[in-house]
């Protein structure tokens, strides 16, 4: 366990620093609970005995280390259900201590009682098909303590999935510290590292957006990375990594610059992360975007972990100025973080089993140069464990943020699912189209990560073949959903939102861009309950989208923003409209369209979301339909010009509006109504 360091005067030599002075060590998150680690699984026991009006010493007592030495039957079944919650909990894994009690006594075991105690712990894995992983092993003043990853064991097919977004200013060495992370080479200060990664992007095998990048790094059950690159070109084979891991870290790679923070808002509302990773160049420091996506992260309730990179080129007395002022940052009432100093494998074990409780930020100092501290960093991640529950009893749910025309296949849609399980020829309802409709859907075929499965659960992102249905109709926001749902499309909500910037004031009839989920939509204020808003004004307020209505929920995030304008927010209510109409006043024309043909069309694509922004031809796989997204914000400057109907003709016109639909009556008012009429539900 990590101790507290006396604080170092700053000398000029180049490397990581022990401990800035404030900085709190991760030892003082330690669990203090005996045998588990964490406060939720003793919780749902003592639940358990209330509910079943038991008193608890029939039971068992959990807050004694020496719970697990030898359990009778009734007492080896509660630890079981007690290990299987906590699984659940952590999508599959946990982090188990043993030797260690919450009872008051000298924490650690006798070599006997570690024997017997390790013995019922391997006994219950088995029960739960479950791997036991030592992750360390220590002496406290009565004897041994051992902590333990407990994981799902997954076949062939299956991992556990945690999507981890990369933020930071640019020049951070985001790209550099994912090319060395998962190409597992070095890099020599100029590039070199980047450019594996970039190499490895424009082969584009992905077939995910260009705008927003994704790599992945896969860990076996004994926490090694699977990585092999190509020994030629460097390229990553995903199949292959997918097969051999137990669990992949999907990065989300979000532009630094300030003009792609369209692209960044979109990745961190629209991807879904578990986690952050915020990184900040050691010698720089906090500089240009490094707040402002902390702030994106906090406001969105993603907790945050920091990597400070460039360590091997810095001096040490710059790196504690950094260290303090992204302390100070951290701290300040606006973030209410407490950094936590990441200096060995104790610490990153103290870190990640209390990471989930959002207010810990735990700080690494790397360098991609010399690779110090970048072995911490990966157990880190093998550590980190998804947020998204995954129970296979809820109706399946799964937001699109992208799609594709693919060769051979037809359309095809990329997002994660949120909850439930969906599985191969599932029939699910796609929408809502601009009238707010769904229509039933025929799952094709599934890939995880490029490599075909039979099902997903909640929690995992993937891309599904669809049957019978044209890319044109199909934009980024939509869902599919299970048909139990009878899902309804709404044009209006309510939500409460906080501004956290605005250069002058916000009042009814102005326009921003919603980012909630992958749905990404102007919308006008219609009420408030205040005259107007300022930097810092918290207010209950009534939007509508002005283009079509959308599939939401109630205590969804969202981010309303317009060039630095900037509010978050929650979905307070959901409002039936009597106006159906786009705010254009455009007459609806058009509903979704299926097609008997699947013919690869890229011209589909261009205008299948909404984004004016052209088509960028891939030379293999997948076409894209996000280029350039980041560059500019149409549907702000449209909503900022009153949305006045564009003449037709020439000009592109967006999103589902431009196709006819045969037949259809232009003044049918159903969006707000129930909304499956294409479904008969
Ligand atoms: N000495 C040293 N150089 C580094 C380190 N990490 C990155 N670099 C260099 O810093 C430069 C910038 O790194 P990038 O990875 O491109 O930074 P980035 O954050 O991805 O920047 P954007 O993609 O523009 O947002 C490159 O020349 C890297 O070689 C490090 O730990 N030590």
């Amino acid at each position: 366990m990590a101790s507290i360091a006396a604080p170092r005067e700053p000398s000029i030599t180049p490397g990581s620093v022990p401990l800035s002075d404030a900085l709190i060590p991760a030892s003082i998150f330690a669990p203090d609970r005996a045998g588990s680690g964490d406060d939720a699984g003793d919780e749902l026991f003592d639940d358990g005995c209330m509910v079943n009006g038991e008193p608890e010493d029939r039971r068992i007592d959990f807050s004694s280390k020496l719970a697990l030495v030898s359990p009778n039957g009734e007492q080896y079944d509660l630890l079981l259900r007690q290990l299987r919650d906590r699984m659940d909990e952590g999508s599959g894994e946990t982090i188990y201590v043993v030797g260690m009690g919450s009872d008051g006594g000298d924490w650690g075991l006798n070599e006997s009682d570690m024997e017997a105690s390790v013995a019922t712990v391997r006994s219950l894995c088995e029960q739960l098909d479950a791997d036991l992983i030592p992750l360390r092993d220590r002496s406290e003043a009565a004897g041994l303590v051992r902590d333990y990853l407990i994981r799902r064991r997954v076949g062939e097919l299956d991992f556990l999935e945690v999507r981890v977004a990369v933020v930071g200013n640019v020049d951070a060495g985001k790209s550099t510290l994912l090319g060395v992370l998962t190409h597992g080479e070095l890099d020599n200060g100029r590039g070199f590292a980047r450019q594996k990664l970039f190499r490895h992007k424009h082969e584009m095998e992905s077939g995910r957006t260009s705008s927003v990048g994704n790599d992945i790094l896969g860990f076996d059950q004994e926490g090694q990375v699977v990585n092999k690159p190509d020994s030629h070109g460097g390229s990553l084979d995903w199949t292959k990594i997918c097969e051999k891991s137990s669990k992949v870290i999907t990065f989300i790679d979000l532009a630094g610059h300030e003009k792609y923070l369209k692209t960044t808002v979109f990745g961190m509302t629209g991807h879904l992360p578990d986690f952050c990773m915020l990184m900040v160049g050691s010698n720089a420091g906090i500089v240009g975007m490094t707040k402002e996506h902390l702030g994106l992260a906090l406001a969105l309730n993603v907790p945050v972990f920091v990597v400070v990179t460039k360590i091997d080129m810095c001096p040490a007395n710059i790196l504690q100025e950094t260290l303090k002022l992204l302390q100070r940052l951290l701290k300040s009432p606006g973030c209410r973080k407490i950094p936590v100093l990441v200096q060995n494998k104790d610490d990153v074990i103290v870190a990640a089993s209390n990471f989930s409780s959002e207010r810990m930020c735990p700080i690494f100092q790397i360098s991609n140069v010399t690779g110090e501290n970048m072995d911490l960093l990966k157990m880190f991640l093998n550590l980190l464990s998804s947020r998204t529950s995954y129970r296979d009893d809820q109706p399946a749910e799964f937001q699109i943020d992208d799609t594709y025309s693919v060769p051979g296949v037809g359309t095809v849609v990329s997002g994660t699912t949120l909850r439930g399980l969906i599985r191969l020829n599932d029939t699910m309802l796609l929408g809502p189209d601009p009238l707010g409709s769904f229509i039933p859907i025929a799952v094709k075929s599934i890939h995880r990560k490029r490599m075909p499965v039979k099902e997903v659960r909640g929690g995992q992102t993937a891309s599904f073949a669809l049957k019978k249905i044209k890319r044109s109709s199909i934009r980024k926001g939509m869902v599919m959903v299970s048909p139990k749902l009878n899902p309804q499309a709404t044009w209006e909500f309510e939500a409460e939102i906080l501004v956290l910037h605005h250069p002058t004031t916000i009042s009814p009839r102005y326009q921003a861009m919603v980012h909630c989920g992958s749905i990404r939509q102007t919308a006008t204020i219609l009420s408030m309950n205040r005259d107007c808003l300022r930097t810092g004004d918290k207010a209950s307020v009534h939007f509508r989208f002005i283009k079509t209505p959308e599939y939401l929920h109630c205590d969804q995030r969202l981010v309303f923003r317009e060039g630095r304008t900037k509010a978050v927010g929650t979905i307070t209510k959901l409002l039936q409209s009597t106006n159906n109409m786009p705010s254009n006043s455009k007459p609806p024309q058009i509903k979704m369209q299926s097609t008997k043909k699947t013919a690869a069309r890229k011209e589909d694509g261009a205008a299948a979301t909404g984004d004016e922004a052209p088509t960028i031809a891939q030379p293999s796989g997948p076409s894209t339909s996000q280029g350039g997204e980041g560059d500019d914000d149409p549907l702000v400057k449209e909503g900022n010009k009153e949305n006045k109907p564009k003449s037709g003709g020439g000009g592109r016109r967006r999103g589902g509006q431009r196709h006819k639909g045969k037949g259809q009556n232009s003044s049918t008012n159903l969006a707000a109504a129930p909304s499956s009429s294409a479904t008969g539900n």
